[in-house]
C-alpha cells in the first residue's frame, strides 16, 4: 500500500467506526420516530425502523401532534401519497419539532410531479428540515424549484447528475441535502460525500428511499449536531443491509425480507469492514 491508499484506508476505518458507534446508540436508546409517510411505504418505514433498534409511531392526525410531536425524538415527513387533507398536518409537525429543537427529515416524493406537490415541498423546506433526502430527479426538480424534470416516483437521473443542484439546495435552505443513487451524496453546500454502499436492486422494492429517509432520522435522533456525517453513514448502513441481504435474496420481494433480517442482524465486525463512505 502507498501512502495515498494507507490514508484512504484510514479515513474509510475512522468512518466505519464512527457509523458503528451511531447505529449502537440507536440500538441502545431506541429513539421515538414520528412517522407521516405515504401508504405505499408505511409497512417498510416501520419495520426498517424497528430492524435498526428504533421506536416508529405512524401517526398524523393533526388534533393528536400537539402533544406527540414534541416528544418524539424525530420527524419523518413524506409526501409520496400527499392530499390537501394531509398537508396542514405535514407542515404542523414540521413546525413542532422545529419549536422543540428535533431533527426532522423531508422526503419529497416525486417533487416535480405537479404544481401542487412542488408546492408543498417548497413551503415544507421553509419550516427548515434537517436533511432532505431525495432521489436525483426530485432534488433536482426541486432545487430548480420547477415542474419540468420529473414526474414519476422513480429517478431517471443518476444521482452523480445533482451534485450541483444539491449544493445549491442546500446553501440555499440551511438543510443538509441527499441525494440517494448507486453513490449516496449528501452536502451541506460546501463538503460533499459519498457513501458507496447498495446494490441495484433496492431500487426494484418500492419504499427503499422513504424507508432510509426514515433510518436518517433515527440516526439524527441521537446524533443531531453532525447531520452530514450522521445521514452519510445512515445511508451506508442501509446500503450494507441491501448488499449482505442480496447473497440470500433471488429478486426483489426475497430482498425485501433479507435487507431487514440484515439490518437487524449488523455487527460491529460487517460495519467497519463494509462502510464505504468518503469525501467526495
Ligand atoms: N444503482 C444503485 N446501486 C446501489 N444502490 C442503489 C442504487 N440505486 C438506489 N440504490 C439504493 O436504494 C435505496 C433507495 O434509493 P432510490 O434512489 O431508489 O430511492 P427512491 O427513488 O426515493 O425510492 P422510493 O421512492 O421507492 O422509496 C437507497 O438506499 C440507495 O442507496
Ligand atoms: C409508488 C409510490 N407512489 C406514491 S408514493 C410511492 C412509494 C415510493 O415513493
Ligand atoms: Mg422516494
Amino acid at each position: 500500500m502507498n501512502s495515498k491508499q494507507k490514508e484512504d484506508e484510514e479515513q474509510r476505518r475512522r468512518w466505519g467506526a464512527r457509523t458503528w458507534s451511531t447505529l449502537a446508540a440507536v440500538r441502545s436508546r431506541s429513539p421515538l420516530i414520528q412517522c407521516i409517510t405515504n401508504f405505499v411505504s408505511m409497512d417498510l418505514v416501520a419495520n426498517t425502523l424497528l430492524s435498526a433498534g428504533a421506536s416508529p409511531a405512524m401517526l398524523h392526525s393533526i388534533e393528536e401532534l400537539p402533544d406527540f410531536t414534541p416528544n418524539a425524538d424525530a420527524l419523518c415527513i413524506n409526501v409520496g401519497t400527499l392530499s390537501a387533507a394531509w398537508l396542514p398536518a405535514m407542515k404542523f409537525a414540521a413546525e413542532l419539532a422545529l419549536k422543540a429543537g428535533k431533527p426532522w427529515v423531508l422526503d419529497p416524493v416525486a417533487a416535480g410531479a405537479s404544481k401542487f406537490r412542488m408546492m408543498a415541498c417548497l413551503e415544507l423546506m421553509q419550516l427548515k428540515p434537517t436533511v432532505v433526502r431525495g432521489n436525483g430527479s426530485e432534488i433536482i426538480a426541486l432545487s430548480k424549484a420547477s415542474t419540468e424534470s420529473s414526474m414519476g416516483v422513480d429517478s431517471s437521473h443518476e444521482s452523480t447528475d445533482a451534485v450541483e443542484a444539491a449544493k445549491s439546495l442546500a446553501q440555499n435552505s440551511g438543510a443538509i441535502v441527499a441525494v440517494s443513487g448507486a453513490v449516496d451524496i449528501v452536502t451541506d453546500g460546501k463538503q460533499v460525500i459519498g457513501a458507496h454502499n447498495g446494490v441495484a436492486m433496492m431500487q426494484k422494492i418500492t419504499a427503499t428511499g422513504c424507508s432510509v429517509t426514515a433510518l436518517i432520522a433515527a440516526f439524527l435522533a441521537v446524533d443531531q449536531l453532525h447531520a452530514l456525517e450522521t445521514t452519510a453513514s445512515a445511508l451506508s448502513i442501509f446500503g450494507i443491509a441491501g448488499e449482505m441481504g442480496m447473497d440470500a435474496a433471488k429478486g426483489p420481494a426475497s430482498l425485501r425480507t433479507h435487507l431487514i433480517d440484515s439490518l437487524y442482524g449488523l455487527d460491529e465486525a460487517a460495519v467497519i469492514s463494509r462502510v464505504k463512505i468518503a469525501s467526495l
